[in-house]
């Protein structure tokens, strides 16, 4: 199971450096290593035996390897859909909404032991180019809950984490137009 490091660390608020392809093996598989960290820590049983906190995200500086790559497992509502699922490698964000969106609940990170209450504000739908690990270059859109998860990790990938959008004076304003994610 891959080493979670937690806020404090210098590797959390460094910029990740960008992937050339062909990855080495290396690379891959610490693409497929993070979703199954993920994929295990969705499932109630291995993640009791683990004590695996469970996420949707998780970005390589989370487990101290300061590169650009992202893997986000997004289930559907229904549990057995899956909204995303995909390992993000040099991802940007092309376009976006100028509406912006927020969690109801606020934000967890897997690297932020302490709850940190507050609307994390981002964009509520983005235009996202990634490449996957097989370097094949992807152009999607998404909106809502799977918008606001690679908004999360993609700032992993720059040094950002998610209290740093939290007002500190006023933690839960946000703008009359910005949606409220249920
Ligand atoms: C402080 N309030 C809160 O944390 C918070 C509180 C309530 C609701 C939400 C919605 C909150 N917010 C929040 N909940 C999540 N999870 C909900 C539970 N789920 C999960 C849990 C069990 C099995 C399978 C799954 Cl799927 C795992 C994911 N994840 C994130 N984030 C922020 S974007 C990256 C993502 C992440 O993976 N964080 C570790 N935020
Ligand atoms: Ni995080």
């Amino acid at each position: 199971m891959k080493n979670i490091i937690r806020d404090g660390k210098t590797t959390l608020r460094q910029e990740a450096k960008k992937l050339t392809f062909p990855l080495s093996q290396e690379e891959r598989q610490l693409g497929h290593d993070m979703m199954t960290f993920l994929e295990n820590s969705q499932d109630p049983e291995i993640a009791a035996k683990y004590h695996l906190r469970a996420g949707v995200g998780l970005a390589a500086p989370q487990v101290n390897v300061s590169l650009q790559m992202a893997s986000v497992l997004v289930p559907g509502p229904e549990d057995k859909k899956i909204l995303f699922k995909d390992t993000l490698v040099n991802p940007v964000i092309i376009s976006h909404s100028v509406q912006g969106a927020a969690l109801a609940e606020g934000e967890g990170c897997l690297s932020v032991d302490e709850n940190v209450p507050g609307y994390v504000v981002r964009h509520d739908r983005i235009t996202l180019r990634y490449y996957d690990l097989d370097g094949k270059q992807h152009k999607i859109r998404l909106k809502n809950y799977p918008a606001i998860v690679c908004q999360h990790e993609i700032d992993h990938l720059h040094g950002i984490l998610f209290y740093d959008h939290i007002n500190d004076k006023q933690p839960f304003s946000m703008k009359d137009e910005d949606l409220i994610i249920e």
